[in-house]
């Protein structure tokens, strides 16, 4: 539903289709269908994939987004919506995330799922994605697990903390979350409660397989720009980013990678660290992390989480970034995805992306710096100059 909310939203399909296959190690595609649900006009997105249900565990599935070539916010959203789903699931079975065998979520339809909503999401840009009360349903499914009550156990554990109801009167006895739904939801979710003030632009309809009398099995993206509840643009402050800073001089330095690596996860613009000497001559290390404002508490709650900080000083910054755009070359018959910036409409730089660099000198054996230089060259008709 969300692949197909995304689609009719105005995000090409080929950017939700380059981002699965270049994680899927077997053929797929995405094909949208416009169909109606109770009347409604709405896309479906159907995933087509030869595969039988493939029982992976989280570190399959992580493995397969750590070597796909993805750019790091795909990746990162895709990899923090399979951690939900894990730690639910090692949750609601009693056992441990490395120990977690995924069924049905772990089958490439549902990888497909995951990566395609995380492409399209980064198409977006999106400052904020505010989530409204989940219907998760009423009754009860069958599945690997054998018959469950609706909502299933991973599903009621992963909107711990986020408004879910049963869904309108007139909703059947159904499953209208699933556990991937939900996890989808939650990890990119910035936000939880109705529509916010805002201009909308577009409206995306995802539809769901099935279709009862009497109820639009659907879910709805609305896209906009956010507005003062008069109307106005919205006030300074309520999403601008911050500039969160600490000096932390007894922290074991082997953990930064991991400190970093965690801040972003956790929705972080940027995080970096700058060497100091601090009173007494003492070496330590300035963490800044550049946060959007409605990130700022998770980005607080992981420094406080994974260092050993007792306080962080906050600056409001301003930021002016170029608008972004994804294209491709090819080199050696492989895609390179090209990153575009742009300036007032002006096409200023096209970056080709390292990962899909890497892959092309890694299937050919040739050296990465001519595969860049090639592929450089091949992006060079795409700058306005
Ligand atoms: O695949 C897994 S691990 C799984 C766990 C659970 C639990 O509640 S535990 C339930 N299910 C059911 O499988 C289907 C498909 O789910 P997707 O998230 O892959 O769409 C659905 O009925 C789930 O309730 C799967
Ligand atoms: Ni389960």
């Amino acid at each position: 539903m969300l692949l197909g909310a995304l689609v009719g939203a105005g995000v090409p399909v080929d950017v939700l289709e380059d981002a699965v296959r270049a994680v899927a190690p077997e053929h797929v595609a995405l094909r949208p269908e416009t169909v109606t649900r109770n009347g409604f006009a709405a896309t479906r997105c159907h995933v087509e994939v030869a595969d039988s249900v493939t029982h992976r565990t989280w570190h399959d599935v992580a493995a397969l987004l750590d070597a796909a070539p993805l750019t790091e916010g795909v990746r990162r959203r895709a990899r923090a919506t399979f951690e939900r789903l894990a730690v639910a699931e090692a949750a609601v079975h009693g056992t441990t995330p490395d120990e977690v065998h995924f069924h049905e979520v772990g089958a490439l339809d549902a990888i497909a799922d995951v990566v395609g909503v995380a492409a399209g999401l980064e198409h977006l840009r999106l400052d904020t994605l505010v989530v409204s009360p989940v219907a998760v349903g009423s009754g009860t499914v069958r599945g690997a697990h054998g018959s469950m009550p609706v909502p299933p156990p991973a599903v009621a554990q992963l909107l711990r903390g986020t408004p879910s109801y049963a869904g309108p009167p007139t909703a059947p006895a159904m499953e209208l979350c699933t556990p991937t739904g939900a996890a989808l939801l939650t990890a990119n979710a910035t936000g939880f409660g109705p529509q916010p003030a805002m201009v909308v632009a577009e409206v995306g309809v995802g539809a769901g397989g099935r279709d009862p009398e009497g109820h639009a099995n659907v879910l709805r993206l609305l896209v906009g720009h956010a507005v003062s509840p008069t109307g106005d643009a919205a006030p300074h402050g309520t999403n601008s980013p911050l500039l969160v800073e600490t000096n932390v001089d007894d922290l074991d330095p082997r953990l930064w990678p991991n400190v970093i690596a965690s801040l972003l996860a956790a929705g972080a613009s940027d995080a970096w660290l700058t060497p100091i000497l601090m009173k007494k001559g003492r070496p330590a290390h300035t963490l800044h992390v550049l946060v959007a404002g409605d990130r700022a508490e998770a980005v607080r709650t992981e420094i406080f989480r994974q260092t050993s900080t007792i306080g962080v000083r906050e600056i409001p910054i301003g930021k002016h970034a170029l608008d972004r755009d994804m294209r491709t070359v090819a080199v050696d018959g492989f895609t390179v995805h090209v990153k575009l910036a742009l300036h007032n409409g002006v096409v200023v730089n096209a970056q080709p992306e390292y990962e899909d660099l890497a892959a092309v000198a890694a299937a050919t054996g040739r050296p990465v710096k001519d595969v860049l230089a090639e592929a450089v060259a091949a992006a060079r008709p795409l700058l306005d100059r």
